[in-house]
């Protein structure tokens, strides 16, 4: 598999349950990605589908419509022992751990690295190893149940991650767990993923362990209700937290904001906004130069030119007019954009940044119009 291809990608998923005559949807229209070294957590309410998600993910059902590649591998198309051949490629961290309860931990974990051919002395090595990480390494002769419940899941988790899996599917793996043994699983199979760059995908009523996602995939009645993906919302945060015009910003409004913006990229010579044209969003110029052509009526001018950290395109939105303006990428420009809807909110929300921004307009009308009196903004 080659790195830039998705570790699991589902379109068009539907998934029914038959029992009596009658058919129940469990998942409905799914579409669903995850790249490599991805941690996704599915959340949503009790019967949303989670669960029915993951094992289909996991090569554990058969699809029964649409199509999913997982591993490289199209699940839709594949016979139950090819089905079998996928399950191999993935570790598995379920509620339920399945440990042997006659075999130690380090029996336990051994018995998934002998599905390989590797030799006797890596094999104790890494067992040894994992095991040890895991703050196992004084109990690796104990058996299951002389262990605690997190000390168990953990015994699961060395034998999921043995074989460094591109692909971690977990069940609800802090459920039997108190709290601080919960954050310490989690914290351990984020850390064993990120260092083998292993995609996971975790299903959980628990949010105490959302922060550990790069994203969260809601699904409520089988649909995908909602994906936000934290890691991009928490660079775009950085990104505001460095433009003059978010300085004044809370974290909490901050944070907000970036939850509403979308990355935009533009070709030099590209016309981001053109004077004459409703406005429909801010962009915070991220990296890249543009000018800014103004017409009065005697040709075309410019106005200014604005590099990264510059906010542009805020009167026309100001106003609920036209833009005054044309810009036009002088190199390859990428940048965030606000929908009007979201700008108006913000500036409902954030007298700060309603300030930042008139501001902003007033200083450039006067550059446009030579005026000294503050804009009109209605
Ligand atoms: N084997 C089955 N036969 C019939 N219906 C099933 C079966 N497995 C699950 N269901 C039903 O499918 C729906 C989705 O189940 P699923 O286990 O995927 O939900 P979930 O979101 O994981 O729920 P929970 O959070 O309670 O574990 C539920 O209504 C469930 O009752």
């Amino acid at each position: 598999m080659s790195t830039s291809e998705p570790t699991v990608l589902a379109s068009a998923l539907n998934y029914a349950f038959s029992s009596g005559g009658s058919s129940k949807r469990v998942l409905d229209s799914v579409d669903f990605e995850m790249q490599p070294g991805e941690i996704v957590i599915v959340t949503g309410p009790s019967g949303s589908g989670k669960t029915t998600l993951l094992t289909l993910v996991g090569a554990l059902r058969s699809v029964q419509q649409g199509e999913m590649f997982v591993l490289g591998k199209p699940l839709h198309q594949l016979d139950k022992r090819s089905l079998v051949d996928v399950r191999r490629e993935i570790g598995f961290i379920f509620q339920m751990h399945n440990l042997f309860d006659a075999l130690s931990a380090f029996e336990n974990v051994k018995m998934s690295l002998e599905l390989r051919k590797y030799s006797k002395e890596y094999i104790k090595k890494r067992a040894i190893e994992l095991l040890t990480e895991l703050g196992l390494g004084e109990r690796i002769d104990y058996k299951p149940q002389a262990l605690s419940g997190g000390q168990r899941q953990r015994v699961a988790i060395a034998r999921a991650l043995a074989n460094k899996p591109q692909l971690i599917l977990a069940d609800e793996p802090t459920a039997a767990l108190d709290r601080e043994s919960g954050r310490t699983v989690v914290n351990l199979i984020q850390r064993l993923a990120k260092q083998e760059q292993s995609s996971i995908l975790l299903v959980t009523h628990d949010n105490r362990i959302l922060d550990i996602a790069d994203r969260i995939v809601t699904l409520v009645d089988g649909r995908i209700e909602s994906d936000v993906n934290l890691a991009e919302r928490l660079r775009i945060c950085e990104i505001l937290r460095q433009t003059p015009a978010f300085r004044s910003l809370t974290p909490g409004e901050l944070t907000e904001m970036a939850e509403h913006m979308q990355r935009e990229t533009f070709a030099k010579g590209d016309a981001i906004v053109r004077q004459g044209e409703i406005g429909d969003r801010l962009f915070v110029l991220q990296q890249g130069v543009v000018e800014v052509f103004h017409d009065d009526g005697d040709g075309s001018r410019s106005v200014a030119s604005l590099e990264s950290g510059n906010v542009f395109g805020e009167g026309a939105l100001l106003t609920s007019g036209e833009r005054n303006a044309t810009v036009i990428a002088q190199e390859d420009v990428s940048a965030l954009s606000l929908t009007k809807e979201s700008f108006d909110q913000a500036l409902n929300s954030s007298v700060s940044f309603n300030q930042e921004i008139l501001q902003i307009h007033f200083t450039r009308t006067n550059v446009l119009t030579g005026s000294p009196h503050p804009p009109q903004t209605s």
